[in-house]
């Protein structure tokens, strides 16, 4: 069965198109790009697309390649402070010279729809998450969505970072799954992998995933964002080689890809409600 993450995240924008139609309100999100890298100013462009489509106002901040630590913190302080804003996404990554740890920090937690400011991120890590990141959030939706058991199976996450990894060990761990956690100094990576009810990849390598390393009936989750020998998009899964071993697959495109943004949308219309409801006690 192929996860179809692009029909799944259509269906969410329209049902959230009507959400924020009936709601009254006028959600915004602001963007911060630091520099002129083309697949961040493509990433930035689709968000500000979708945010148009379901009724979602957006501005974004454009700052020169060279800016300082100090003139992102500043753009991001001035974010915080704009009472039009409800949520603030500062594109990843940054230029090497800006302190991307510092720069998340600031970042208000009530506009954090990213879900990367360590208030979030420890939330759901104790279990009682707000913005949870939208890439893993859009795969617990696309799960769902096609009714993949849970609670109870072995989930193997492959990778570590904040945006990906950490997060989808989390939700999968609050949605009772037995989660394991491999990254590049695991031992005996394929036993690990291959002993997952449901796997997900984020390691950054085309094709790296074979059917040596998957389970027969798993549900495979493609996270890689790379090329192939070709220069063509293509996930850490080698889909023509996997896609009759798994049980369910998602492609690269059309799999998480899309969920991470129809995600971004709903927890920009969030934060906007949780201001509406003065929700200070979340806090
Ligand atoms: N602060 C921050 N938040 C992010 O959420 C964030 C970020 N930084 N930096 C970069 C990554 C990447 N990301 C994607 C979003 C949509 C697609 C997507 O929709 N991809 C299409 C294909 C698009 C294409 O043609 O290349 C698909 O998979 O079908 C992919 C990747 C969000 N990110
Ligand atoms: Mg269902």
């Amino acid at each position: 069965m192929i996860l179809d993450g692009k029909a799944v995240s259509e269906k969410r924008l329209e049902i959230l198109k009507e959400r924020i139609e009936e709601s009254g309100l006028y959600p915004r999100l602001a963007t911060v790009i630091v520099g002129e890298d083309p697949a961040s100013q493509m990433y930035v462009r689709m968000k500000h697309r979708a945010c148009e489509r379901v009724g979602i106002g957006s501005v974004g901040i454009e700052l020169p390649a060279d800016a300082t630590t100090e003139r992102v913190l500043e753009a991001v302080a001035r974010l915080n402070n704009d009472p039009d804003i409800n949520g603030i996404l500062v594109q990843l990554p940054l230029p090497a010279g800006v302190d991307t740890t510092r720069v998340i920090e600031a970042v208000a937690p009530d506009k954090d729809v990213d879900g990367f400011q360590p208030c979030n991120l420890g939330r759901l890590f104790s279990g009682t998450p707000v913005f949870a990141p939208c890439t893993p959030q859009g795969i617990m939706t696309i799960l769902e969505e096609y009714d993949v058991p849970i609670r109870g199976k072995r989930a193997v996450v492959v990778g570590r970072s904040i945006d990906v990894g950490r997060p989808m060990a989390a939700l999968l761990l609050n949605a009772d799954a037995t989660v394991t956690v491999c990254h590049s100094k695991t031992e005996n990576i394929e036993a690990e992998m291959r002993n997952a009810d449901i796997l997900v990849s984020a390691i950054g390598k085309a094709k790296f995933v074979g059917p040596e390393m998957v389970k027969e009936g798993a549900t495979v989750i493609d996270v890689g964002i790379n090329q192939d020998e070709q220069g063509k998009l293509c996930g850490d899964v080698d889909f023509e080689a996997v896609k009759d071993r798994a049980g369910a697959i998602t492609p690269v495109p059309g799999g998480v890809g899309p969920m991470t943004i129809a995600t971004l949308m709903e927890n920009t219309f969030m934060a906007a409600k949780m201001r509406t409801c003065d929700n200070t006690t979340v806090w």
